[in-house]
């Protein structure tokens, strides 16, 4: 099964927090998008592997140890993960970026694809899927399916809320795949929504309702 890291740190509770409230500016909702999955990517590239390079201080030569940036690759699940990935590039800024355009049928709930843009060496990459809300988990779970049809097997997915509905559909559909996860909240309501969540996080982010 995958594993599953719910972050426990005050920083990310607290901001989380601020994003909940009905009230939460757009512009201080997107801010904190951003700012909340560069905290969650802090503990996802915890096993990063590192390579040791010499470097020259003012004073000596000594072994540094660097991560090999250019063998990343972050994708948003768009809209609502493009945010998040503007907040990773921050801390990795080397990395690379494709995007999957998902929205979910209101009705059905279930993903309808519209894009797929990666980089060309994608599948030699390490890869960070990323989208604010793990609901019934049909999208984040369609789009590791695309990643794996593409020949990508090394992949990671980060989320800022998630319904534990969501987190066992995508286990189940791919355990090979760990998730992180900013708050596990309590449950999906009758319309797809996780409870208490912070609502449409794409319309949030962009202001569009
Ligand atoms: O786990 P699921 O039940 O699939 O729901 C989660 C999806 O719903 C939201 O996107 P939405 O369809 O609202 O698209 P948007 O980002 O364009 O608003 C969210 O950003 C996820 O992609
Ligand atoms: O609560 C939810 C569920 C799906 N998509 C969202 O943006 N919010
Ligand atoms: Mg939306």
């Amino acid at each position: 099964m995958s594993k599953v890291v719910v972050m426990d740190h005050p920083l990310i509770k607290h901001k989380i927090g601020i994003m909940r409230r009905k009230n939460t500016s757009t512009k201080e909702f997107r801010d904190l998008v951003s700012e909340v999955a560069m905290l969650i990517c802090y503990e996802a590239t915890r096993e990063l592997p590192l390579t040791d390079i010499e470097i020259e201080t003012p004073l000596v030569k000594t072994i540094a140890q660097e991560i090999e940036g250019k063998k990343l690759c972050i994708v948003p699940i768009l809209r609502a993960g493009l945010h998040m990935a503007d907040g990773i590039l921050n801390l990795i800024p080397n990395a690379k970026v494709g995007h999957i355009g998902l929205y979910r049928n209101e009705e059905t709930l279930e993903p309808v694809e519209y894009f797929c843009k990666l980089p060309v060496d994608a599948s030699e990459r390490e890869i960070f899927v990323v989208d604010p809300m793990l609901a019934t988990g049909g999208s984040a779970s369609a789009a590791i399916t695309l990643l794996k049809e593409k020949g990508i097997s090394k992949i990671h997915f980060l989320c800022l809320i998630a319904a534990p509905e969501g987190v066992k559909r995508l286990s189940q559909a791919h355990p090979d795949v760990d998730i992180f996860i900013g708050s596990l909240d309590e449950r999906l309501n009758e319309h797809g929504y996780i409870l208490p969540g912070l609502g449409d996080a794409g319309d949030r982010i962009y202001g569009t309702k």
